[in-house]
């Protein structure tokens, strides 16, 4: 089995996506939101790139969500902070998702074989599930501003090491996947600090979000993996 890393959604060409299983990662914030949403029971969440697609989309019994500039959209029901996704809020609702990074780095992983979605919340079970699907195994790290974002390199090293535990074949890990390895390894335990110590995790903490970045840095948490079914994240 062979591990490949990408290092943001810019570098996600078609060929590196193709007859594999994609894991995305957005870990602040769009893909711990994805994995808190489906842990409080949404019913699936559809990732779409613009605000117009969200609104044009809308059935009258879904629930709008996303983030421009790191704030709630105008008119949304909720924002991008994954806290605020309660069983009280998306039990049974239908989310349309719109985010500044991931929801685009979901787009680009639609030519996988199978796409999950993947954070620092729920690596291990999204390795777990990644490695029965027997494909090579290609991480998306959706970055910022189509730059490379530290904590999604964080959770990609994190996913790998996981995979490594699991894997009961042999693995070959890219350049980019063993240094992002590497960086896991020096780093855990010391997970929260990474994140706050992080640009986008600063820029999430200048606005107001800390309580978002204790969310995201709690390694597994839980067991919920998201997969793209057609168009909408379900639980895998
Ligand atoms: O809402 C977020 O955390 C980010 C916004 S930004 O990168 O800080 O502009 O969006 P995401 O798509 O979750 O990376
Ligand atoms: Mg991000």
């Amino acid at each position: 089995m062979r591990i490949e890393v990408i290092s943001n959604v810019n570098e996600a060409r078609a060929d590196r996506i193709t007859h594999r299983t994609a894991i995305v990662i957005d870990v602040l914030r769009a893909t711990s939101t994805i994995v808190a949403a489906l842990e409080a029971g949404s019913a699936g969440i559809l990732p779409v790139e613009t605000v117009l697609e969200a609104r044009t989309l809308q059935r009258p019994s879904d629930l709008l969500a996303g983030e421009r500039f790191c704030r709630k959209i105008a008119g949304f029901d909720l924002g991008n902070s994954p806290p605020d996704f309660i069983p009280e809020t998306v039990k049974n609702r239908r989310i349309i998702l719109t985010t500044t990074n991931g929801t685009r780095a979901m787009q680009k992983a639609l030519r996988a074989d199978t796409v999950l979605a993947g954070s620092l919340t729920n690596g291990s079970a999204c390795a777990k599930a990644a490695i029965d699907f027997r494909r090579d195994i290609v991480l998306i790290c959706s970055g910022s501003h189509d730059e490379f974002a530290l904590e999604d390199g964080l959770c990609a090293g994190f996913i790998i090491d996981r995979l490594l535990a699991f894997a009961s074949t042999n693995v070959e890990i890219d350049d980019f996947g063993t240094a992002m390895l590497g960086y896991y390894r020096n780093t855990a335990g010391r997970i929260t600090d990474a994140l706050l110590g992080s640009t986008t995790g600063r820029r999430l903490v200048k606005m107001g979000y800390a309580r978002d970045i204790d969310h995201c840095a709690k390694s597994d948490c839980c067991a919920v993996v998201p997969k793209l079914q057609g168009d909408t994240l379900v639980l895998g």
